[in-house]
């Protein structure tokens, strides 16, 4: 049985990853490959309970327990869905991953990223995705797109720039650390701008 690919989407809230992980799977379907469209948080039904908790609960969570239910979440999602996709060979388009819990739990909570890291990686069985697609946006400019098509913010969003902040560092470290797996784009360009810019990379590993 071959193994498929799997490709992530990665960035701040607003950066454009829905927008972009749409067109890639419609480009790619288009062409004739099966894709599953997949997400975290709330990929699966478990996961879609998790997701109401984790940004809609009202009150504290502390941050060790907020890693914890992502990580949850991500364990079910990739047991029950993207691991049974990669082996029967079909590409995986996910917004969001391992990636974010250690932006948001590891460096926006002031947690361990590395600790957090490993929590995600034991959830996974250890499973890394092919390409990471970071779309790169400054804080404010994500906070205006949100406020442009949002009626309220999640508790993720809802915290103060300087949270917002902490994860966009930390992203640009994971991917200045791992150049191979990730694809910085400046997520100012426009969205077709965009799309052909992954289009060409995704083409490059298809090839
Ligand atoms: N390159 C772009 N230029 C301008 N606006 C964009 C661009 N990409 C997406 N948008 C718009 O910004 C808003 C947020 O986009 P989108 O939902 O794709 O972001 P997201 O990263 O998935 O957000 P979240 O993490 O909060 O789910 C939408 O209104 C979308 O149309
Ligand atoms: C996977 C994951 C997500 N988050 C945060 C990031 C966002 O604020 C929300 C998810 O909302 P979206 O509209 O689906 O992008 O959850 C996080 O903090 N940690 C994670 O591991």
């Amino acid at each position: 049985m071959g193994r498929g690919l799997f490709l992530t989407f990665e960035g701040g809230d607003g950066s454009g990853k829905s927008t972009q992980s749409a067109l890639l799977t419609g480009w790619l379907t288009a062409a004739g490959r099966t894709v599953v469209h997949a997400r975290e948080p709330g990929g699966t039904e478990l996961g879609l309970e998790l997701r109401e908790i984790v940004l809609h609960r009202r009150g504290y969570i502390a941050p060790r327990a907020e890693a914890l239910i992502y990580a949850a979440d991500r364990a079910h999602n990739i047991a029950t869905v993207v691991r049974p996709a990669l082996e029967r060979g079909d590409i995986v388009i996910q917004d969001r991953y391992l990636d974010s819990s250690v932006a948001y739990q590891g460096s926006g909570r002031v947690l361990d990223p590395g600790e957090v890291r490993e929590l995600s990686l034991w959830a996974t069985e250890r499973l890394l995705p092919d390409l990471t697609i970071l779309l790169d946006l400054d804080v404010a400019t994500g906070r205006g797109r949100l406020d442009d098509s949002r009626t309220r913010y999640d508790r993720l969003e809802a915290e103060g720039a300087e949270f917002h902040h902490r994860v966009r560092e930390s992203y640009l470290a994971l991917a200045a650390a791992e150049p191979e797996r990730f694809l910085v784009l400046d997520a100012t360009a426009s969205i077709e701008e965009l799309a052909e810019r992954i289009r060409d990379r995704v083409s490059v590993l298809l090839a």
